[in-house]
């Protein structure tokens, strides 16, 4: 097996690294305003492969105090979960009180990855960019750990690969969750991550936006903090460069500055949501990941035990609302150019704000967003386009399906936990598997599809997708 050498593996780095910790010197970063997931966080500069990003900042608290915390904050009908393991015994609560690191979103498929650092003897964890991630780009990491508090939360990050699902306790957490020390000699011990695994596609330039899920809407949490894109958001930022959300309690005596900062639109220029359509397109490519969904979706896989059935039963039943699930329409990163002008001409908002938000607009303006274009589009023959969209529809009808079977099982979860399998009754536990097995089926035979006509087009060496330096790219 090809085993890649983390960048960070690297001693001369320690220091430096060591450095940046103790002197918050951080890499540029944004927020914006993501339709579905509340806040995320932006790259504002290019940040290379390897760079250490930010800390996740927050109190320290004992793993009671968290599991107290997080019964706390959900009784209270808070969402979103900040709190993340430090080690066994202690976890970082960014509930209150943290970096811009605590606006980080989840992603199945992460440009980011936490990794713990001893400092001066006190653990810290750094978010690290796993690729190279270019401005502009939301940042995102695999949460991969053990959930404490948030209500089961769909998960919006449309990675070829997603679970579906956060709050999956992934086997990944224990690979990455090593403590670095400066100079530390286990480093040439540990055995080394090997990124070409995870990401066989790490070298095309990841671009994550954040998505409109209509579908979904009944799915996805509530944001009590919600404002319009493009309104500008005041940050209250104290002297040791952490921030307060504006939903927070303000702690007593502490000095506050004000920042302003402008939400932005999600999507960027047709550039990079190109940039981010050759990411997706190279990710089916890849192969779904389906293990991974398997894995956190087993009903059998164990018995029940009490901690995590007294967790999960306090978990907040998402509604499904009956809707469609169309978790991987990749429709919305293609827009011409005359499209884009036609939002701007039928928005009712301001010409600025039209502008930088023609997607945006489209969206809110036309309700339910129109499903006519998808990857199939990028095909240049109708009979492609048609296969492609027929295996795409049949897929996210699967997950559609497999979602809907969750909800039926949903309460034995509640109930028991997550991984009892005796819970369930075998009719439900069959057709839960079947569920799976169908989804499985029918990601594959989409994934074989694009493929086939791919190569279909790279033989006639016609028009269409061609190659191209970073990966695939699309003709005008
Ligand atoms: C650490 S916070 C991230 C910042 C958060 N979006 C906010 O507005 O403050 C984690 C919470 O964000 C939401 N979240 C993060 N990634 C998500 C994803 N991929 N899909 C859905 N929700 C997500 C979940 O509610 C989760 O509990």
């Amino acid at each position: 097996m090809l085993h890649c050498r983390h960048p960070l593996a690297d001693k001369a780095s320690f220091g430096f690294i060591r450095e940046r910790f103790q002197n918050c010197e951080y890499a540029k970063t944004k927020l914006l305003q993501t339709e579905g997931h509340g806040w995320g966080l932006l790259a504002d500069e290019d940040i290379k492969a390897g760079q250490f990003i930010i800390e996740y900042c927050g109190e320290v608290i004992s793993l009671e105090e968290a599991k107290h915390r997080s019964q706390s904050y959900e009784a209270q009908g808070l969402k979103d979960a900040y709190i993340i393991s430090l080690n066994s015994n202690y976890f970082i609560d960014a509930t209150k009180r943290g970096s811009l690191a605590r606006f980080i979103n989840h992603s199945c498929l992460p440009n980011c990855e936490t990794r713990k650092w001893t400092v001066l003897g006190e653990t810290r964890v750094g978010i690290f960019a796993k690729v190279d991630i270019s401005s502009g780009t939301e940042l995102s990491y695999n949460y991969n750990f053990e959930w404490y508090g948030g209500a089961t939360v769909c998960c919006l990050c449309r990675a070829a690969n997603c679970c579906l699902f956060l709050a999956a306790k992934s086997q990944g957490f224990q690979e990455y969750n090593r403590v670095w020390e400066e100079g530390d000699d286990r480093v040439e011990k540990v055995p080394l991550y090997d990124s070409a695994k995870d990401e066989p596609f790490s070298r095309i330039p990841e671009t994550i936006s954040p998505f409109k899920f209509d579908s979904l809407d009944g799915l996805a949490t509530d944001y009590s903090h919600k404002m319009e894109v493009g309104d500008v958001l005041e940050w209250k930022l104290d002297s040791s460069n952490t921030v307060m959300p504006h939903n927070s309690a303000q702690v007593d005596g502490m000095t506050m500055n004000t920042e302003k900062v402008e939400v932005l639109e999600s999507g960027k220029s047709k550039e990079q949501d190109m940039q981010q359509a050759v990411y997706q397109m190279s990710a089916v490519l890849s192969g779904l990941r389906i293990d991974s969904a398997s894995r956190n979706f087993d009903v059998g896989s164990g018995s029940s035990s009490k901690k995590k059935s007294d967790r999960l039963s306090k978990q907040k039943k998402s509604s499904t609302g009956g809707k469609q699930s169309n978790t991987k329409n990749i429709a919305d990163l293609f827009q011409s150019k005359e499209e884009a002008q036609e939002d701007v001409g039928s928005s009712s908002s301001s010409k600025k704000k039209s502008e930088r938000l023609p997607k945006q607009k489209k969206r809110s303006s036309g309700g339910k967003q129109s499903n006519t274009k998808n990857i199939a589009d990028l095909f240049p023959s109708k009979e492609a386009q048609k296969e492609v969209h027929k295996y795409e529809e049949i897929k996210n009808q699967a997950a559609a399906n497999l979602r809907s079977v969750y909800d039926e099982i949903r309460p034995a979860i509640k109930t028991h936990g997550r991984d009892s399998q005796d819970c369930v009754p075998p009719s439900v536990e069959t057709k839960w598997v079947g569920a799976h097995c169908a989804k499985y089926k029918a990601d594959l035979n989409f994934s074989v599809s694009v493929i086939k006509n791919f190569l279909d087009i790279a033989q006639k060496g016609g028009s269409g997708p061609k190659a191209s330096g970073s990966g695939l790219s699309l003709k005008e």
